[in-house]
């Protein structure tokens, strides 16, 4: 089902900070910026090979990543994996008994095509689907 991890979601609390410790001391490269405001986040995308690491700081205390940390603190929030065909890819998940967070596809970063399944249903992790928009 799936054709590869996408990208690694990191929540972070100041932005800036953690974009210069993966640039400056890891050596990645930033590729892409944006606020996706219907996610509430301000997000990166740092190339890592093939796949990339999503930086995300919160838009505000009352969003996913804002309430992740108010609970946890810094750190990993959701592993991402690339499908070919996201409509089918929910299709199937939905069969197979996992709860989604999202019954349709929404707009994720860079246009991408993303959906969640809800940690309770995962072993507790934070899992999005990402079928890619070509550029
Ligand atoms: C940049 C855009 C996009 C992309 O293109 O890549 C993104 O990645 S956006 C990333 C941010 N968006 C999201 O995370 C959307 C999906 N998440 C959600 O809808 C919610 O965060 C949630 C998972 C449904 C939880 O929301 P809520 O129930 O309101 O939060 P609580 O704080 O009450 O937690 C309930 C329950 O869930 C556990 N939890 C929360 N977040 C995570 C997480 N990241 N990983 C693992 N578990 C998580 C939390 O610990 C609670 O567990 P229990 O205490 O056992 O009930
Ligand atoms: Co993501």
């Amino acid at each position: 089902m799936f054709a590869r991890i996408d990208h690694v979601g990191i929540a972070v609390e100041d932005l800036d900070a953690a974009i210069a410790l993966y640039e400056s001391t890891y050596g990645m490269e930033l590729v892409y910026r944006e606020a996706v405001i219907d996610q509430g986040v301000d997000a990166v995308l740092l190339d890592v090979g093939e796949n990339h690491v999503e930086l995300l700081s919160p838009l505000g205390p009352d969003t996913p990543v804002g309430k992740f940390l108010a609970r946890k603190g810094p750190g990993m929030h959701h592993i991402a994996y690339q499908v070919p065909d996201i409509e089918r890819a929910l299709a199937d998940l939905k069969a197979a008994g996992m709860r989604l967070i999202d019954e349709e596809f929404r707009i994720g970063i860079r246009g991408s095509h993303v959906a969640f399944l809800h940690p309770a249903s995962t072993g507790g992790v934070l899992t999005e689907i990402v079928q890619p928009v070509d550029h």
